[in-house]
């Protein structure tokens, strides 16, 4: 996937509403997760759902040259035979994490407690990304890193030999941080302490818990802290991954936007930490009802109805962007279809990400004819009240997520929406454009 041939895509309104029950492919977050703790448990780990998506295949892939067994036995069904805490192997060659930040951040986190040598790399995408904010901390367990100018990917890595517990305050939110030093303290005798002044996802402690270690979580004025009893014997279990949210994200928007349409998506990981973008569509007047809630594989899930709503512009506050950091791209696109303005705050994150996302999703709407602004960390939209006008081609930059948004944006324009290369949407969410052609009456999603 480092250099896959540009695919350009274009989506058209369809003839009539969206309409069906779909699944989305298994959550990205605790695919990685599954794999890799399931390579430093005891016995063997068997997952079903996993994603077998580009990002999550590259971890398996470094899981194995790590001298884990991994194993696909079907469509989502995987079998990873760990090593035990502390049992990875020297990789015999570069470890290349593709277009993936999770996976290059929380293994970082998994080689430093390791006494070996690596090095890693990754796209052009990835190779762009902050790595900094891992091996910074990181450093303090004693691994040590040396990174190509301004801490970025190609890097080398030796681990510690003797790993220190890392105690630290993270300076961002970032559940790759976090879990980077919680990975890292598997290894370290001691209690490894991580506090973050905002929550974001916890899938790393969720899992650590289900695999036997011992993990507390506090809140406190300082924020919430997150305290690991190192050298656990983490004991193989069953993972049983729910829907991704963030692609769940997608069919949801569209459905919200084409007129009549009505989709129930089947299976969505509802974790609080997760569900922001809810919160937000709710707060715009969405018709978003959620059915059949249970928990399933120790996570919330459900399926979550969308009906066709005219929207309003709303604010969303800096505090609610960790639990849907990855859904702001769609969120411009219904606040584009919305009445009035959306003023959505405190998305700083967002320009290290696959792309520089502030810049890319303000530029996505601003080829469509949408008026958008950057104010500071805050991006401003002018909703068109349901005419978007379209028919513009967008830049992608190596990015699923903008490239899956545009096309969603293309569902309710009045003129079709394109984009340059739709070619990393299989980082996320393989057989999108076959599940959105699926729930209209006719190709919407083809070849421009
Ligand atoms: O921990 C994870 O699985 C993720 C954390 C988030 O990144 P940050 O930790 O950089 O916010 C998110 O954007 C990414 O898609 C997945
Ligand atoms: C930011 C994302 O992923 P990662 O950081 O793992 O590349 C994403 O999937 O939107």
């Amino acid at each position: 996937m480092s250099h896959p041939a540009p695919r350009p895509l274009r989506a058209k309104a369809p003839a009539g509403p969206l309409s069906g029950r779909l699944a989305v492919p298994g959550d990205k977050s605790i695919s990685h997760r599954a794999l890799m703790f399931g390579a430093v448990a005891v016995g063997t780990t068997e997952i079903a759902g996993l994603l077998e998506g580009e990002d999550v295949l590259r971890t398996a892939a470094a899981m194995r040259a790590l001298g884990a067994e991994v194993e696909k036995l079907g469509p989502g069904a995987w079998r990873v035979a760990g090593r035990g805490v502390g049992g990875l192997v020297e990789p015999a060659d570069v470890l290349d994490m593709g277009n993936s930040g999770t996976a290059a951040r929380l293994l970082l986190g998994l080689l430093s407690g390791h006494p070996i040598f690596a090095v890693m790399t990754g796209d052009a995408s990835l190779r762009r990304r902050p790595m900094k904010r891992v091996t910074d901390p990181l450093s303090a367990s004693g691994a040590q890193f040396w990174t190509r100018e301004g801490g970025r990917l190609p890097l080398a890595v030796r681990g510690a030999t003797d790993p220190l517990p890392i105690d630290y305050v993270l300076p961002v939110a970032s559940a790759q941080v976090k879990s980077a030093c919680l990975l890292a303290g598997l290894c370290a005798p001691g209690t490894t302490r991580v506090v973050e002044k905002e929550p974001t996802r916890d899938h790393t402690e969720n899992m650590l818990r289900h695999f036997g270690a011992t993990v507390w979580v506090e809140d406190t004025p300082e924020g919430r802290v997150v305290r690991l009893v190192g050298q656990p014997e983490l004991v193989a279990a069953p993972v049983l991954v729910p829907g991704d949210p963030s692609s769940a994200a997608f069919p949801i928007v569209a459905a919200l936007l084409v007129p009549g349409s009505r989709v129930v998506v089947e299976n969505v990981g509802l974790n609080p930490l997760r569900t922001g973008l809810i919160t937000t569509l709710r707060e715009m007047g969405a018709a978003l009802r959620i059915e059949n809630e249970r928990v399933a594989g120790g996570e919330p899930v459900g399926d979550i109805v969308a009906e066709y709503t005219e929207m309003k512009g709303i604010e969303v506050p800096p505090g609610r962007a960790p639990s849907m950091i990855d859904e702001y791209p769609v969120l411009a696109v219904a606040a584009a279809a919305a009445r009035g303005v959306t003023r959505m705050r405190g998305l700083a994150e967002l320009r290290v990400k696959e792309s520089d996302r502030l810049s890319a999703t303000a530029a996505l709407l601003a080829a469509n004819g949408v008026n958008a602004a950057i104010e500071g960390d805050d991006l401003i939209v002018q909703g068109t009240g349901g005419a978007i006008p379209g028919g513009g081609t967008v830049e992608t930059h190596m990015d699923h997520r903008i490239a899956m948004s545009a096309l969603v944006m293309g569902l309710a324009s009045e003129m079709p929406v394109s984009v340059d290369d739709a070619a990393f949407i299989d980082t996320s969410f393989p057989g999108f454009a076959t599940l959105m052609n699926g729930l209209a009456d006719g190709e919407v999603l083809g070849a421009p």
